[in-house]
């Protein structure tokens, strides 16, 4: 099978070392030309995967139309910002028979809609083999081959299990699920939880502190999926809990790590402008709080990190504020 993946950051790279092993003719698409000649030739992504060689059977390429040109399964893993417009490129690219899987946890910040929605918009009449694939996976493990689990959701059973053949390994093993906001929306808001645990790490709040963040930040999590139609049991699974853990405790998670710079005093704007790579949570947690707000629901980690991230509030006075609010009845979603 041909697989084409669209964005060469290091989950792009990954994952086309992965369907490269997985057995199937792996393309994946560089904006850049001297990148697609650099990581043919050195077999390296040394600017966004350091460390991990790149399979014989991968191919790199700067031409949009050869990579997904007669294509089985297209892969898009831009960061959620570029998602649209990439998608608006591809129309006249994809054909009927091109499963398209939404690799990028976001959602749309102008909108509010999850990608998969923005997906349907953009290429619904092409194709209606839609799916969203997400889990605790970061890429510098994966492309490490280390072992590793993450789920497909899609717009059919057959379409989740098609992809689930398609990508699992010895060591990568895809689930399905049928819930496909749940699986997208999990992974759009533990990102913010995670920028959240970036600054609890950097102000030395310790393990109790970190553990209610992470046991109350799911819950948000739930509670902001299941008003937008998701099945509660997602966030148990490993597209909500696992990927939740995954990010929260990682060396490797950018959002993360930028709420540990945040503590230490760097300005958000320095961060996100000293970056080669994505913080999806940045622009999360203005959508979620906004789709949020107007849902009057009532989310109180996400609330307090738009103040700190958006209106340069003090994460100790944030901080003070969560732990001040009204008592309450633990399981009260
Ligand atoms: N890195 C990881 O471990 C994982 C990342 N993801 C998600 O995958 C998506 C992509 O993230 P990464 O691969 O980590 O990216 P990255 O942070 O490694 O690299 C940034 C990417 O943005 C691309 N880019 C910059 N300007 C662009 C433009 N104008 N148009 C299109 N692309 C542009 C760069 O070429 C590069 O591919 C994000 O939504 C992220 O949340 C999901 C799972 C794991
Ligand atoms: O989604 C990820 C792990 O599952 C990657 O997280 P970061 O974007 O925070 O690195």
């Amino acid at each position: 099978m041909k697989i084409g993946i669209i964005g060469s950051g290091s989950w792009g790279t990954a994952l086309a070392c992965k369907a490269a092993q997985a057995g199937n003719e792996s393309w994946l698409y560089c904006r850049r030309e001297e990148q697609a000649i650099a990581l043919q030739t050195t077999k390296e992504n040394k600017e966004y995967l350091k460390g991990v060689i790149l399979p014989d059977t991968l191919t790199t390429s700067s031409n949009l139309k050869q990579v997904v040109q007669d294509c089985n399964i297209l892969l898009i893993v831009t960061p959620s910002i570029y998602v649209r417009s990439m998608l608006q490129q591809l129309r006249s690219l994809v054909s009927a028979h091109t499963t398209v899987v939404i690799c990028s946890k976001g959602i749309e910040r102008e909108t509010g809609k999850r990608l998969s929605e923005v997906a349907n918009e953009e290429l619904g009449t092409v194709t209606s083999r839609l799916a969203i694939l997400s889990g605790p996976n970061h890429a510098e493990e994966i492309g490490r081959d280390l072992p590793a689990t993450t789920v497909v959701a899609a717009t059919t059973k057959e379409t989740a299990e098609f992809i689930q053949k398609a990508l699992s390994t010895y060591n990568f093993r895809v689930y399905v699920n049928e819930d496909m906001i749940g699986v997208e929306l999990a992974g759009t808001t533990k990102n913010i939880i995670a920028l959240a645990a970036g600054i609890v790490d950097g102000m030395a709040l310790g393990d109790n502190c970190k553990s209610a963040l992470l046991t109350r930040g799911l819950h948000e999590m739930t509670k902001f999926g299941v008003a937008l139609g998701a099945r509660r049991e997602t966030y148990a699974g490993l597209a909500g809990m696992g990927d939740l853990i995954a990010t929260c405790m990682s060396p490797h998670s950018r959002n993360r790590a930028a709420g540990q710079k945040l503590a230490d005093g760097e300005t958000m704007d320095y961060i996100m402008n000293h970056s080669n790579m994505v913080v999806e949570g940045f622009f999360a947690v203005k959508t979620v709080y906004e789709v949020a707000k107007a849902k009057q629901l009532d989310m109180p980690i996400t609330s307090a990190l738009y103040e700190v991230l958006y209106h340069q509030k003090a994460p100790k006075d944030a901080l003070m504020d969560l732990m001040g609010r009204h008592l309450k009845d633990e399981m009260f979603l």
